[in-house]
């Protein structure tokens, strides 16, 4: 990765809850004293304890926020997960609260997520519901975390049947992104952090998409630059649609969730972890925009350049020699999907690059037929 050119930032305008994402290479050992001045300023002075919530993989990184949570003053414990998708449970969930009891936790007490969507999720529903509700900040260390999950107040764990059934919207006091991290994360789990990338330009931002085909290759390389703009052009789109829908209740910030009716269902088909969610969204992401075409919603062409740029960034289009899942069952989970009402599905689908539209009333037979199309 190149030399850091600067830290730059992101605000989140939420009226009390409002928020600050940082970003720039280098942050891990400011993010204690960050974690000190954003409670000061939203709790007054407070007790200086924090929990530190991390997994196994990331442990390592984690011990360098801890590091500068004690110069900052605090006490801290630590909580190290298992690293992957099926600690988004009720029994993780179980051991966090008992940590927090452990070490008195109160309302003012910190928690800290330090790892990717896995353990900002889990984490954050602990302090969504732990005394009903404890400040908790994100310093994310995944592709996928820096420009997703970590943004937004969405946490929560998955339900055996349905990938994100129980969870909450709990803000964070402000969000550390340091880009250095990223280089020791695996390839497959870079790729995957990219899907949620390619969606933005697809949902919010023709421009961005056109960069981004641009860019692929650079990307490819982790260059330094590349990543920042990536990173810093999806907090900010993102941001835009939380600001209006926090709670996903105009239907605005459903579009976030593109991809994601087909995505979330293949998950938990698959078994959670066999596929990562962001090759998951990337496969979505293609199967929605084919049905968007055949319901005459979106020119073939925009389909193909969606597919060229997933492929171009090494992602998965298709569930082909990657899982092999019944139809049947398929449309059986997606009528789980927190979008339905009323047992009807309800898809966000392009009508061109930049924008997308959630649509109602999409026959079951349009569907099928995709998936039966897609699997070849
Ligand atoms: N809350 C939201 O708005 C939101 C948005 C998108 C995705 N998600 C959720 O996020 C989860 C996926 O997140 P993810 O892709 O970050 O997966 P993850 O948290 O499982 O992390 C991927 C892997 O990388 C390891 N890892 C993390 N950072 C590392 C680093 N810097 N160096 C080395 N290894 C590292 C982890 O231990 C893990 O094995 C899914 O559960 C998804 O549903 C939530
Ligand atoms: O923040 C959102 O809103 C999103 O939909 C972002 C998605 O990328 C993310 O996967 C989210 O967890 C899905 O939310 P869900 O409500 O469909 O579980
Ligand atoms: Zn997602």
């Amino acid at each position: 990765m190149s030399a850091d050119a600067g830290t730059g930032s992101v605000s989140v305008d939420l009226a009390e809850r409002s928020y600050e994402i940082l970003i720039g290479g280098g942050l891990l050992p400011e993010a204690g004293r960050l974690v000190g001045d954003w409670l000061s300023k939203r709790y007054g002075a407070s007790g200086k304890l924090a929990a530190v919530v991390t997994d196994r993989n990331v442990a390592a990184h984690a011990s360098r926020v801890t590091a500068g949570l004690h110069d900052a003053g605090f006490q801290t414990e630590t909580v190290i997960l298992e690293p992957g998708e099926k600690s988004k449970s009720l029994p993780v969930i179980a051991s966090i609260y008992d940590r927090l009891v452990d070490m008195k936790a109160d309302r003012k007490t910190v928690l800290v997520a330090v790892g990717g969507g896995v353990v900002g999720d889990a984490a954050g529903f602990a302090a969504a519901s732990y005394a009903r509700g404890i400040p908790f900040v994100q310093v994310p260390t995944t592709l996928l975390a820096d420009v997703d999950s970590s943004v937004g107040g969405k946490v929560g764990i998955n339900h055996p049947l349905a990938k994100n059934l129980i969870g909450a919207f709990h803000q964070p006091l402000g969000v550390v992104i340091d880009t250095e991290v990223l280089s020791t994360l695996p390839d497959r789990d870079y790729r995957a952090g990219m899907a949620e990338v390619v969606k933005y330009g697809v949902i919010q931002d023709a421009e961005f998409f056109g960069w981004l085909e641009e860019n692929a290759d650079i990307l490819n390389e982790r260059n330094g630059d590349a990543l920042r703009h990536a990173i810093t052009r999806s907090c900010r789109l993102k941001a835009d649609v939380v600001e209006k829908d926090e709670y996903e209740r105009t239907g605005l910030r459903a579009i976030l969730n593109y991809g994601h009716t087909f995505a979330h269902a293949f998950e938990a088909l698959a078994g959670y972890g066999e596929l990562l969610h962001g090759e998951a969204v990337a496969i979505g992401m293609i199967y929605a925009s084919r049905l968007a075409e055949r319901l005459g919603r979106i020119g073939a062409e925009d389909t193909r350049r969606q597919l060229d740029l997933l492929d171009a960034l090494h992602l998965p289009t298709s569930l082909v020699g990657r899982a092999t899942l019944d139809v049947d069952d398929i449309l059986e989970r997606m009528k789980l999907d927190k979008k339905a009402s009323a047992g009807k599905l309800r898809f966000v689908l392009p009508t061109r690059l930049g924008h997308v539209e959630l649509v109602d009333h999409v026959p079951t037979d349009d569907v099928r037929a995709v998936l039966d199309e897609m699997a070849g």
